[in-house]
């Protein structure tokens, strides 16, 4: 899925410590997503940030070149790369872990369907109309209703730890780029034995 990043509801999520970037839900672009469960997924997400974000990291000389980061050797993170949650890629996109929710989002009682992605990594400003292209991985659980907005929090801060947790194996994580994931009781890891492909997330447009 990909598209440029639009505003949501405006709940205040960012208040709640769980910013959510909304990209169009369109049967015309994504066609799988309305036979596609509603549900929380997870997966990697990849943002191409201007280089006037503060969360910019610039594409080293070595590997600009390359169309897919996905096949290229690993190369040893900038200095200037972020601490954690960040991936250098290629062709100006850098690879984050995510979870999101596609859905109705029970607890609000929506009436469209939004896909909505939390990206772990604490930003230091919004990215509204950036591209975000995501590659999504794995099925967590479907959308629930809850008699409050801390149970909701609660399972939403679980997700991001099952998320975490998923993408450091193997498996998941992409191969050929590094990628830092925050391991619930393991701290940040720099995951350099992916298996998974995932060239789409750095393809030049
Ligand atoms: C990982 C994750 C799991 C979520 N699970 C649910 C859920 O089970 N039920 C629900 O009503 N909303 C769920 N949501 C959606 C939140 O309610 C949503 O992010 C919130 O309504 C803020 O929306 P906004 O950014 O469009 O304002 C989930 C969101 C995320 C990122
Ligand atoms: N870690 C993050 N994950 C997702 N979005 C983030 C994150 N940090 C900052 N943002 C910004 O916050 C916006 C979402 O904030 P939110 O309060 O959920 O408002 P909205 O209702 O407009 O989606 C995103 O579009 C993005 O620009």
């Amino acid at each position: 899925m990909s598209g440029l990043v639009i505003s949501g509801f405006g709940r205040g999520s960012k208040e709640l410590g769980i910013p959510t970037a909304n990209l169009p839900v369109d049967d015309a672009t994504t066609p799988w997503i309305s036979s596609t469960p509603s549900g929380v997924y997870f997966g990697w997400a990849s943002l191409n940030l201007p280089a006037s974000h503060p969360d910019f990291v610039p594409t080293p000389s070595s590997s600009s070149s390359s169309s897919s980061a996905a096949a290229a050797p690993s190369a040893p993170a900038p200095t200037d790369a972020p601490k954690r949650g960040g991936a250098q890629g290629a062709n100006g996109f850098t690879i984050y872990p995510m979870v999101m929710s596609i859905g109705y989002n029970p607890f609000y009682k929506n009436t469209v369907r939004s896909a909505e992605v939390h990206v772990l990594h604490r930003f230091q400003a919004d990215f509204y109309g950036v591209e975000m292209r995501l590659l999504v991985t794995g099925f967590i659980r479907e959308e629930l209703d809850y008699s409050g907005l801390e149970a909701l929090i609660a399972d939403i801060n679980f997700d991001c730890e099952v998320a975490r947790r998923s993408l450091a194996r193997d498996g998941w994580a992409p191969r050929g780029v590094d990628v830092e994931v925050d391991v619930p009781g393991e701290g940040v890891k720099v995951l350099t034995g992916g298996l998974l492909e995932c060239g789409w997330l750095v393809r030049p447009n």
